[in-house]
């Protein structure tokens, strides 16, 4: 019998590749850094009948259109607003992900940028680093304390909750989220309380953005919204950089309407190194390394390798965003 034929459209880790061919499949891997190019994604794709992908691919609707003959795609992330999951449904694609596999890990990025941000952390070491750590200041470098603050989440799921315990055991924070349903058991919990998005960018002290990327959050974090928020007010992104608007964030960080940035995320992606963002005093920026943990990544392999076994094996995508498809 022909092996099926995997497309892997990164250098993903090595277990994605030793479950699958155990499993008895063939894979096709791209082997360079940068992204698989999307023409010759398309091609490779051709004579595969399964595509094992991440954010960085686009699986849109003409990706999809020309690649209809895949039984199953899988997603190396828990975010898949790179895939056009409707057309995918309407072509009866399943699409499974990798949920929850990065959670601890993502929320301690956003927990440690607030805290970088809050005291200027990376733009201090850069300091050092450009020969200017003069003597011990005792008026400058002055930063914000956490303690006892009002933490706002929008988006109050897995990782948003990770990122909420963690800030009311070391801080005792107050939590307001946003979310489009309640979370019954944030509320339990944590006594996190569901307010209106204009509560929440108003009353916290940190906002911190968990919700996926979608036509209702794109550029949610807009000039308006920046105006709105405290002074003092700190903006955490770990989620999706196309969530805010970055002219719109520097120019609220310029005007003061807001205080610090910390992003694990932007738009686009790779930042590029004259953003005026790297250069500012309380602003913290990372390259998308919320799940670049070795647990993590290990177990993001094994949930996305496990969706095409078990999806050829038994008819069933464990980890499957369009179940109707089933
Ligand atoms: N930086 C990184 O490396 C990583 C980034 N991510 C990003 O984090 C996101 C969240 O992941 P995860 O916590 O696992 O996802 P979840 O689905 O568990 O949580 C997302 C939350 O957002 C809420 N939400 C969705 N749409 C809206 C909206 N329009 N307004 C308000 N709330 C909304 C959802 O609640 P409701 O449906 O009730 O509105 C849900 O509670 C991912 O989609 C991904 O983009 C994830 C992993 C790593
Ligand atoms: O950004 C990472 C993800 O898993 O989504």
């Amino acid at each position: 019998m022909t092996k099926k034929k995997v497309l892997l459209t990164r250098i993903f880790p090595k277990l994605a590749t030793q479950l699958l061919e155990d499993a008895g499949y063939e894979v096709i891997a791209w082997d360079k850094e940068q992204p698989m190019p999307y023409g010759q994604m398309i091609e490779a794709a051709q004579s595969c009948n399964a595509l094992f992908c991440t954010l960085t691919d686009k699986i849109d609707s003409t990706f999809l259109n020309a690649c209809s003959h895949l039984d199953i795609i899988t997603q190396y992330a828990v975010g898949y607003d790179n895939i056009d999951v409707e057309q995918a449904t309407k072509l009866g694609i399943p699409i499974g992900y990798a949920p929850n596999a990065m959670t601890e890990a993502t929320a301690d990025i956003a927990f440690g940028l607030m805290i970088a941000t809050a005291r200027k952390m990376f733009f201090m070491n850069q300091k050092i680093k450009n020969g200017k750590w003069g003597y011990f200041d005792p008026v400058g470098h002055l930063g914000l304390e956490l303690k006892d603050k009002t933490l706002g989440i929008l988006g109050l799921g897995r990782i948003g909750m990770a990122m909420a315990q963690r800030c009311k055991g070391a801080y005792n924070m107050e939590i307001l989220y946003h979310n489009r349903t309640a979370n019954p058991n944030a509320e339990d919990q944590i006594e996190a309380k569901l307010v209106d998005f204009d509560t929440l960018i108003s009353q916290s002290d940190v906002i911190s953005v968990h919700c996926a990327l979608t036509p209702s959050t794109q550029g949610i974090f807009n000039k308006s919204v920046f105006e709105k928020m405290k002074p003092t007010s700190l903006f955490i992104n770990t989620a999706r950089g196309g969530v805010h608007n970055e002219k719109d964030l520097i120019d609220a960080l310029n005007n003061g309407n807001i205080w610090g940035a910390g992003l694990d995320v932007t738009n686009p992606e790779p930042m590029k190194p004259n953003n005026p963002l790297l250069t500012m005093e309380n602003v913290c920026v990372l390259p998308h390394i919320g799940s670049a943990t070795i647990t993590a990544r290990e177990e993001m392999a094994k949930m996305a390798a496990t969706n095409i076994i078990s999806f050829y094996e038994k008819g069933e995508v464990p980890f499957i965003v369009n179940p109707e498809v089933l």
